[in-house]
């Protein structure tokens, strides 16, 4: 029998995507996500996705957990892998409403790219001058689903050569973040005005290859430090284009959109001995 699973990435940043339209999983997602993410022993993920029913028009519901069994109210690049994944199970056509923790997210898929129209930003705070490990930075802090940090260094050597996962791990365990924590973001702004990012993310425990819900808060942010105009295009470590859309006025941004590529990996079944034998289905089952 086994559970059917499809394995997904959005620029590198790569899930377990479950339907999980029954509900069955729900509860058992901390464990799920904790034993499927592991990439000796399970499938390997940044992350877990379950698609469940939508409620209040909403076509679906993404609900998002790190591979550490950490909620995330919202994942840019796993929303992306979620909408294809729905038109895969025939949820939506081209177009739908996703229900999330950090609110309902429109979204369209057009051709390779599938676009997201993100909730609005919260918390935007001035830029907070901290020493970490030597060196000071200027964090810039913005909620795009989830909480961020943004800082931008002057070089890309500079970013290449940095310690993202030794810097970031700092960042997001900061008392300036309490109690939510923080995904630290960093960027380099090239010639062309697009950006190189890199990020340490919160409830991965390290540096992905890609971070969407960073690559907008580094977009929004970019326009605040060097007065970019949208879109602003990102070029994440795992390749692949995001483009950050966005208005602005007096009143903060609005009408922030992320849009980039999603690609299906694999499909199959988990089989039914593996979850009994990491305790997630009783032996009698498998
Ligand atoms: N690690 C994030 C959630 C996933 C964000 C990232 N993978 C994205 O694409 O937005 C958090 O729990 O704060």
């Amino acid at each position: 029998m086994g559970l059917k699973f499809a394995r997904m990435h959005g620029c590198g940043n790569d899930f377990v995507v479950i339907d999980d339209r029954t509900g069955a999983w729900h509860a058992r997602r901390e464990a799920l996500a904790r034993e499927i993410c592991d990439r000796r022993r399970g499938l390997g993920g940044d992350g877990l996705i379950l698609i469940q029913p939508g409620r209040d028009g909403a076509d679906f519901r993404m609900t998002y957990v790190n591979r550490t069994g950490m909620d995330g109210e919202m994942c840019g690049n796993g929303a992306r892998c979620t909408v294809l994944r729905a038109a895969q199970l025939g949820l939506i056509r081209s177009a739908g409403l996703m229900a999330t923790d950090a609110g309902p997210i429109r979204a369209a898929i057009d051709g390779s790219a599938i676009t997201l129209q993100m909730t609005p930003p919260m918390d935007e705070r001035p830029p907070l001058r901290l020493d970490i490990a030597g060196q000071p930075f200027d964090c810039y802090t913005i909620d795009t689903g989830v909480p961020h940090v943004v800082i931008f260094l002057d070089e890309e050597a500079a970013l290449e050569a940095l310690d993202v996962d030794g810097v970031g791990r700092i960042l997001r365990h900061h008392a300036a973040f309490a109690p939510r924590g923080v995904n630290a973001n960093f960027a380099a702004r090239r010639g062309d005005g697009s950006f190189r990012m890199r990020t340490y993310e919160r409830g991965v425990e390290m540096e992905t290859l890609a971070c969407g819900t960073g690559a907008v808060a580094v977009g929004l942010m970019a326009h605040r430090r060097f007065g970019s105009d949208a879109p602003v295009l990102i070029h994440p470590t795992g390749g692949g284009l995001l483009r950050i859309g966005f208005r602005v006025s007096a009143e903060g941004f609005s009408d922030v959109t992320l849009a980039g590529p999603a690609e299906l990996i694999a499909e199959g079944d988990i089989a039914d001995g593996w979850l009994a034998n990491h305790g997630l289905i009783s032996a009698s089952a498998s």
